[in-house]
């Protein structure tokens, strides 16, 4: 990074996080604190943006010379992208980091939320004898829960996300009209140190289990699956042809390898690259990548449509793209999944998973069950869930 502040404790800065009045970004490379806003970019022309935030990041003062925020998942929905007053940088937070902080407020009570299960089991059944079809060969379904938190507060929720799961990118970023998106991805989209790109999307996932033996197995069933391994290779191919034109000695692994989050196990390939023309920045590469069919789906013009209609909710910020670009163009974004939005009406949270022609409606029930699972066990104990499809 070429941030213009010292690197003070990233434990410090989560401390400091306040929604509503600051931002964060913590990654495996450091941590970001974005405090104010000096100028922003909402604009909702995705491929606009980088040539807007490289004009914004031009005229700035030597303080906060990066843009942190986020791009939602519709290419025409807008974009919050913040240059910060001021920009505190630290480093990342160690793994299983003791971030002073309160319980976070319980969200919800009692029971497992009620989730229209049904709708997502005919949703992922129709997607399936869609692409038997042959209207598409993949499409990412996602679910989505609301739950009635009055009075929310997120920060607590960010700080036990980012001690929790090292290697994750967490955040917690004002979108403005007092919503926050906050959560903890695992998945890389892209970062730019220097003349060095890397990628590291994830597709084809299981469920993790308590019990070592039967995690074990359930790691080594993924890695050999054939479902998963074809679901993988949409996203792996994808993500390398989008890097390609801007990219020397790109190396694709021929293999995807095991990423683990806490709750999951997800195939991944890490993919990197030279950049050979100095000035594209980070944010040009995301928006050139996004949306990668981890999200989408392929074709994704067809993905797209196929998603507007079986997804009974608008998607926003989730499954867009989240991080920070600085004047050199460097820069990291990931891909917003394990998220959620707080905000005046209520929270929402997200969870999806990739459909191909061997998919099996219940197991993606399970899938997106275990993958809420994420922001629901940071969230606390369950009070009264709204769910819903059309959250
Ligand atoms: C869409 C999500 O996750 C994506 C889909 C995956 C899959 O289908 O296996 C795995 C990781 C992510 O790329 C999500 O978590 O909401």
């Amino acid at each position: 990074m070429t941030l213009a502040c010292p690197a003070i404790d990233g434990v410090e800065l989560l401390s400091a996080y306040r929604p509503g009045l600051s931002s964060v970004f913590a990654s495996p490379s450091g941590t970001l604190l974005a405090e104010g806003a000096e100028a922003e970019v909402s604009g909702g022309v995705h491929g606009m943006l980088p040539d807007q935030v490289e004009a914004m990041l031009t005229g700035a003062g030597p303080g906060a010379r990066a843009v942190v925020g986020a791009i939602p998942f519709a290419p025409d929905a807008p974009a919050r992208l913040v240059l910060p007053r001021l920009l505190r940088r630290g480093t990342a937070p160690p793994a299983g980091a003791a971030v002073p902080t309160a319980r976070p407020a319980p969200a919800r009570a009692g029971g497992a939320p009620p989730c229209d299960d049904d709708g997502y089991l005919e949703a992922v059944a129709r997607a399936v004898r869609d692409i038997r079809a042959g209207r598409y060969t993949k499409v990412v379904l996602a679910r989505a829960l609301r739950l009635a938190a009055p009075g929310f507060d997120p920060a607590p929720v960010v700080r036990a996300l980012a001690a929790g799961a090292s290697g994750s990118y967490t955040f917690g970023i004002d979108v403005g009209g007092g919503q926050t998106l906050f959560g903890a991805s695992p998945e890389l989209l892209v970062a730019r140190r220097g003349r060095y790109a890397v990628a590291h999307p994830l597709a084809g996932s299981a469920p993790r289990s308590t019990d070592p033996a039967e995690d074990a197995h359930r790691a080594a069933a993924l890695l050999s699956s054939a479902k998963d391994r074809h679901e993988h290779a949409f996203v792996s191919e994808a993500v390398a042809d989008g890097l390609r034109p801007f990219c020397r000695a790109l190396r694709v692994p021929v293999e995807p390898t095991l990423t683990a989050t806490p709750t999951m196990w997800h195939l991944g390939s890490r993919i990197t690259g030279e950049i050979t023309d100095p000035d594209v920045s980070a944010l040009r590469l995301a928006t050139a990548l996004h949306p990668t069919p981890a999200v989408c789906g392929s074709p994704p013009g067809a993905a797209r449509r196929a998603i507007a209609e079986l997804e009974p909710f608008d998607r926003g910020f989730y499954a867009g793209m989240v991080g920070w670009c600085d004047a050199a163009g460097d820069g990291e974004w990931a891909v917003t999944i394990r998220c959620a939005t707080a905000g005046p009406e209520g929270l929402r949270v997200y969870a999806g998973a990739g459909i191909v022609t061997g998919s099996d409606p219940h197991a993606e029930l399970t899938e997106t069950t275990a993958k809420l699972g994420t922001m629901l066990a940071a969230l606390g104990p369950a009070d009264r869930a709204l769910t819903t499809r059309g959250a």
